[in-house]
Parts: structure tokens; sequence; C-alpha cells
């Protein structure tokens, strides 16, 4: 799929939403991908998936034991995109802030494949990347649906992105006027009660 192609399915869902937006590194943002008004359609999550499980299997990554995923953006990307890979699907979630995979068992030496939704910072990726070295497996790359950092993201191992969309963000003390005109908003799940 082209950049343009992944682009359309978000924009014809209705997902790239404009406005302020508080991301889940602290980083404000005039837009927001939100992911989960793609995913309510599985014929558009089926065409960005199996793209991205093509690009996967082209990056010449070896074997691949598990998808993991971190959510809840993850969630049915990753479920999605192991389907198409012919591989198991696992999750990590929060657990008093931290990334667990609570309710699986990862065997040592794991040949695994993390896939996110979107990459902005990395810093989402990392901390997965970092959960699940602590159980042993071996993390060969992260894989998303969009990199919104345009390739600058540092995610510790490559990153297999279906499309970069170069977006600004600022820091919070820093935000140019019109932005911080709007009132803000947080869509994500970080750091919900
Ligand atoms: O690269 P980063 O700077 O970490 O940003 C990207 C992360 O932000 C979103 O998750 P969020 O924590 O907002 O919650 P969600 O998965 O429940 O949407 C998204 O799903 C990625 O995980
Ligand atoms: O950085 C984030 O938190 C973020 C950005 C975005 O566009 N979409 C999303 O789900 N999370
Ligand atoms: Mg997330």
């Amino acid at each position: 799929m082209t950049r343009d192609e992944v682009l359309s399915q978000f924009r014809d869902a209705g997902a790239i939403l404009e406005g302020h937006f508080i991301l889940t590194s602290g980083l404000r943002s005039p837009v927001f991908l939100q992911k989960a008004r793609v995913f309510m359609y599985p014929d558009k999550t089926e065409t960005l998936c199996k793209a991205l499980a093509e690009k996967i299997k082209d990056a010449g990554l070896g074997e691949i034991d598990y998808i993991v995923s971190p959510a809840l953006g993850g969630l049915i990307p990753g479920y999605e995109t192991a389907r198409h890979l012919g591989v198991p699907a696992m999750w990590v979630e929060r657990e008093d802030g931290e990334f667990r995979l609570r309710r699986f068992e990862m065997p040592q030496g794991a040949r695994v494949i993390i896939v996110e939704d979107i990459v902005t910072t990395g810093l989402s990726s990392r901390e997965t990347v970092t959960s699940l070295k602590a159980l042993g497996a071996e993390v060969l790359a992260v894989a998303c649906l969009i990199d919104r950092s345009g390739g600058e993201a540092d995610v510790s191992v490559p990153l297999v992105a279906l499309a970069e969309y170069k977006v600004p963000a600022y820091e919070p003390d820093n935000l140019p006027p019109e932005l911080a005109a709007l009132p803000a908003v947080k869509p994500g799940s970080r750091g919900l009660n």
C-alpha cells in the first residue's frame, strides 16, 4: 500500500481528528489519529494489517513465534496482523502503570514482533520491548500502521512502518498560540483509572 492509500483509509473512516490533543508522551498536537474509528471497520482493518504483514515478511526478520501488542490501541491490529502471518497474538496491558504480559506465558528465547497502531515518540514501543526482553523474549522489530515521527522515533529495535505521516507535536510549555487557545483533550488510555 502507498502512504496515500494508508492515509485514505484513516481519512475515509473519519479518524484524522483536528483540535488540541494531549498525547500519551505528554506532547500536544493539533492532529490525532483516532485509530479506533478505523478498527470499527473489519474490511479497513484487514486491508491495512494484511499490507503490514506483507511488509513484515519482506523485512526478512526470519521465523516469528508471536506477535505482541500494547493495549489498548495495539490489540486489534496485532490480532489481525498475526492472522495474516499465521502466528499467535498476545498483548501486554498496564498494571500499576507498567506493561505486563498478564494473561500469557512467554517461552524463553521466543522470537517476537511487536505490533503497534501509531508510533509518535516511540515511548510505548520501548516500554513494550523492555517488558518482553525482561521475560527472555527476542524482540525482532516493532511494526506499526503509522509512524507520526516521520522516521525519527527510537523504538530501540528496527521499526517497520506501513506509512510515515509527520505530524507536529509540541512541549506543553511551548505551544503555538492557536493551539493554546483550544481546550485540550486526552483520547488515549495511559493514566486512566
Ligand atoms: O510513540 P508514543 O509516543 O508512545 O505514542 C504512541 C502510543 O500512543 C497511543 O497509545 P495510548 O497510550 O494513548 O493508549 P491506547 O493504546 O489505549 O490508545 C498509541 O496506541 C501508541 O501506543
Ligand atoms: O501519540 C499519541 O498518543 C497518539 C497519537 C495519535 O495520533 N493517535 C494515537 O492514538 N496516539
Ligand atoms: Mg497505545
